[in-house]
């Protein structure tokens, strides 16, 4: 095997070719599985990775190999997950099949049902959960941005995975609380479907008071449902989870002041439950919100809101035209767009 093993992208997309860009820029050997659109694209123009900070850098091409052949996972010594929730039953049985069993293979996805999934599918193996809080679009010829801060999270091992897999602008930190991180994240993420139906970007959806306050009770109803289960989430953000509620309440120019000392947001950012609509991809509503109201289910509780948000994204879904662009008010309302009404 080689002495300079690679670090593996199984699904590279925005994730996966951000990451995968900023390791092979600090000249990491990285094996970049992917699409044959993408792995055209990058071929035609190269891997380049910018940064809200107003950084950027190109992936070295002789650090990089690209295919979508799962056999580029051979030699990986950490196979990166960055599929969507969908894939991950299909990219663990390539790992299984193609990664060497001593490989640590890290999920950095959104949802918390990633991990047991690939837990379940690679008995025997290293299987690390992780936390990416920044977001990344794809710009098109290449290029691969990220607009909004923070830092990599994964579950602190013995052998210094977070501090190995580190590089300058691309820190990644180890945590002994991977679970309680990776349910902060889920409660952030129920903005991801409020985004995606606003068809506006992150920082102006969060300028907005009805957008918050929307975005309060989703979290509420969401908090209320993972504390029943006995789970205490870890904000993702310097605010700790039971505060965000009551400070997304807060009026405009105060909750802007908030906003512009804890993090930041370029213009552009948007969910990539957005990019998923306006791709007419499969969203990933279910590992979101579906598992706030299959908690709710289970727990014979409301959940009103996450199930009206969930038949507006599957409406969306079924319409195949993008982002439907509605207000927070007619999300409140679900009769203005003709769904069903919710169940329970
Ligand atoms: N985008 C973001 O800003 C953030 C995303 N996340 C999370 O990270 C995860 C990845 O998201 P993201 O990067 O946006 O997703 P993308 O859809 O951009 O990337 C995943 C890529 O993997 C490809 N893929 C799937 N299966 C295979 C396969 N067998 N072989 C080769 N390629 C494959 C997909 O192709 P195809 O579409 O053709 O199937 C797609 O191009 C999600 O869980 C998301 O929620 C977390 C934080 C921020
Ligand atoms: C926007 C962000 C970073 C946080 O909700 C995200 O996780 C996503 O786009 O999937």
């Amino acid at each position: 095997m080689n002495a300079d093993r690679p670090i593996g992208i199984a699904g590279a997309g925005s994730i996966g070719c951000f990451v995968g860009g900023m390791l092979a820029a600090s000249g990491r050997r990285v094996a970049l599985l992917a699409r044959p659109r993408l792995i055209q694209e990058i071929a035609r123009n190269g891997l380049r990775v910018s940064s809200f900070d107003g950084s950027e850098r190109m992936a070295a091409v002789d650090r990089l190999i690209l295919s979508d052949d799962p056999s580029i996972l051979r030699d990986a010594q950490t196979v990166l997950v960055t599929v969507k929730s969908a894939d991950t039953g299909e990219i663990a049985e390539l790992i299984a099949r193609h990664a060497s069993t001593d490989a640590a293979v890290i999920s950095l996805q959104n949802g918390v049902g990633n991990v047991p999934l690939l837990r379940d599918r690679l008995p025997g193996r290293n299987v690390l959960g992780g936390m990416v809080p920044f977001n990344v679009v794809a710009l098109g010829d290449g290029r691969f941005h990220r607009s909004t801060s923070g830092d990599i999270v994964i579950a602190q091992d013995d052998v210094g995975t977070a501090a190995r897999l580190s590089v300058p602008g691309l820190a990644i930190k180890a945590t002994a609380n991977i679970d309680g991180v990776q349910w902060g994240k889920l409660i952030v993420n129920l903005n991801n479907a409020l985004n995606a139906l606003s068809n506006i970007p992150l920082r102006q959806q969060l300028a907005q008071r009805g957008w918050r306050q929307l975005f309060a009770d989703q979290m509420a109803e969401g908090l209320a449902a993972v504390r029943a289960e006995g789970i205490a989430p870890v904000s993702p953000t310097p605010l700790p989870s039971n505060w965000m509620p009551h400070l997304l309440r807060l009026p405009d120019a105060l909750f802007g002041m908030l906003l512009g000392r804890t993090m930041k947001i370029d213009p552009e950012a948007r969910s990539s439950m957005w990019e998923d609509l306006q791709r007419r991809r499969r969203t990933e509503i279910d590992y979101l919100q579906g598992v706030i109201t299959a908690i709710a289910d289970r727990r014979g509780l409301e959940a009103p809101l996450s199930r009206r948000i969930i038949a507006l994204i599957r409406k969306a879904e079924a319409d195949g035209k993008g982002s439907p662009g509605l207000t927070p008010e007619q999300i409140r309302d679900g009769s203005a767009t003709s769904i069903e009404q919710p169940r329970r």
